[in-house]
């Protein structure tokens, strides 16, 4: 696989300084390597240019660094375009409002290809305001609305090229929903799953029916994998940890799965603030984490199906 490795050093969608050192932490803590012994190619793309902030009109609601977030998701779309038309994009960012970016530009790759996307995105977060719910004002918490097509982000945020069908989004490791996200999770398609499901259920057989409409389908699969998914012992290293997440183990049989289905195309890995970190055991974690979607195995045997 081509690796291609694109910086988003963007913070100011969220509250904690820290978070625009992601990519380099990242970097710092060895995942070309890590991906090179895999056997990838691994080319660093280098990080978005910085852009001017966005001409907006003013917003009603308190929203914070909306020209600047806006632009920022602008020229990651562009970046991302680009990017979708071979090899294995892997956006580091910054924080979660990149992959309204990320996730745009591949839509609009994958629209013009004639191949259904589908996203997986790994939070305890749903992210799914729109800009007239958030209470917070912090734009990291709405990028999965904004990709959905939901209404009130016209004007504000760059026209969405292809948005995303909601019934082709899956929410995995849900624990922090706030009440206007819960209603509008409510009367949409998304397949959203908390913690809870993950108990009763199991991660496993959860993935593995959505990936298996992927296949059906015929689909590309973007995972956009917020740290924040992680259980804060494992992974401190976030702006926004919430107790109850997901295990190591959890985790890694996820990526695992993610590698073996040999569906996914492109890939975020958002959230994480080196400054925030423990001896940087949250990038090396999620540097495992990338690995393993990208088929390290224990073995080095695949698994049969
Ligand atoms: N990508 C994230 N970590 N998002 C956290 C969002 C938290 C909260 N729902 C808010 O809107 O402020
Ligand atoms: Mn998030
Ligand atoms: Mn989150």
């Amino acid at each position: 696989m081509n690796c291609k490795l694109i910086s988003v050093p963007v913070e100011q969608g969220q509250p904690v300084p820290g978070c625009a050192l992601g990519p380099e932490a990242l970097k710092g803590a060895g995942l070309a390597a890590a991906l090179r012994d895999l056997g990838h190619e691994v080319v660093d793309l280098g990080p978005v240019p910085g852009p001017q902030p966005r001409c907006v009109p003013d917003h009603p609601n308190h929203l914070k660094f909306l020209p600047e977030i806006s632009a920022w998701i602008e020229a990651t779309a562009a970046v991302a375009y680009e990017a979708g038309a071979d090899g294995f994009p892997i956006f580091l960012g910054g924080d979660h409002s990149i992959s309204a970016g990320s996730v745009s530009g591949l839509a609009r790759r994958a629209a013009e290809q004639g191949r259904p996307l589908f996203v997986l995105w790994m939070d305890a977060h749903s992210d799914f305001h729109t800009l007239d719910t958030t209470t917070s004002g912090n734009l990291h918490g709405v990028p999965l609305a904004y990709l959905c097509g939901l209404p009130g982000f016209e004007n504000y945020f760059p026209p969405l090229p292809a948005p995303l069908a909601p019934e082709r989004v899956c929410i995995l490791g849900l624990r922090s929903v706030d009440k206007a996200e819960r209603e509008a999770l409510a009367g949409s398609p998304v397949r959203a799953y908390d913690m809870s499901a993950i108990d009763r259920k199991g991660i496993g057989p959860l993935l593995e029916s959505f990936l298996d409409e992927v296949r059906a389908a015929n689909g590309l699969l973007h995972v956009s994998f917020d740290v924040d998914f992680l259980d804060p012992p494992l992974a401190p290293g976030v702006g926004t940890p919430v107790q109850g997440g997901a295990t190591f183990r959890e985790a890694h049989l996820a990526m695992e799965m993610l590698h073996e289905s040999g569906l996914v195309t492109s890939l975020d890995v958002v959230e994480l603030n080196p400054t925030l970190d423990e001896r940087g055991r949250t990038a090396g974690l999620a540097i495992e984490l990338v690995g393993s979607l990208l088929g390290k195995t224990i073995t080095g045997r695949r698994r049969a199906a």
